[in-house]
């Protein structure tokens, strides 16, 4: 199928990772959770906006019994210098004793996923993994243990499947990056 490079606001994105790939390495990914997960219905915590697409792909290959949930981070606007991550909101139930997995699109600099999982842990889970769908190691900036990747990639902006360039590109279903 032929790509042609998309524009978003001021920039061009080119074809990266195309559905059929992403499709195919969800479906490993959640075979292995349906295997190490049978017999502890884990819930999933989708983080919300970014991982809506990967998040429904990942549940329709579970074949294990299941939950899923939505959660926001409040919103933060010097991130990038301090990394403050505030709190979790949209977590009406609870997950003491439950086993819970985040579902993220990606671990960038992993700001997110430390300040998240350390909240999580305090409201005593009976254990609490990450699922993303795309990890950037050479962006990290913390250290960081996500279990279950679904693909590694290298330093570049990407947009596409749930993923967002101010806003734009959610819609794609296919993984650009920019040119
Ligand atoms: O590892 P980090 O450097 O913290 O980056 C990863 C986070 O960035 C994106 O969220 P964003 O804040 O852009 O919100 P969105 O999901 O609504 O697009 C993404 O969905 C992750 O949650
Ligand atoms: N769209 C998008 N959002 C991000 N958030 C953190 N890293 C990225 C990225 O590469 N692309």
């Amino acid at each position: 199928m032929n790509h042609p490079p998309v524009t978003l606001h001021d920039k061009k994105f080119k074809i990266y990772i195309q559905e059929r790939k992403i499709l195919h390495s969800i479906e490993v990914v959640a075979a292995r959770l349906s295997h190490e997960y049978r017999d502890k219905c884990p819930l999933f915590l989708s983080v919300l906006n970014g991982s809506f697409m990967f998040a429904s792909d990942l549940m329709k290959e579970m074949s294990i019994d299941c939950e899923i949930s939505f959660i926001r981070l409040s919103s933060y606007s010097d991130m990038g210098s301090t990394g403050q991550v505030k709190e979790i909101m949209g977590l009406k139930e609870s997950i003491k004793y439950r086993h819970v997995v985040v579902v993220e699109d990606i671990v960038d600099t992993g700001h997110t996923v430390a300040a998240l999982l350390p909240q999580l842990q305090s409201q005593g889970p009976a254990s609490v993994e990450v699922a993303a769908l795309l990890v950037k190691p050479e962006a990290h900036e913390h250290q960081l243990d996500i279990k279950y990747p679904v693909m590694e990639i290298g330093n570049d902006f990407v947009v596409g499947y749930g993923l967002d360039y101010n806003g734009l590109g959610r819609n794609l279903r296919d993984i650009y990056k920019v040119m």
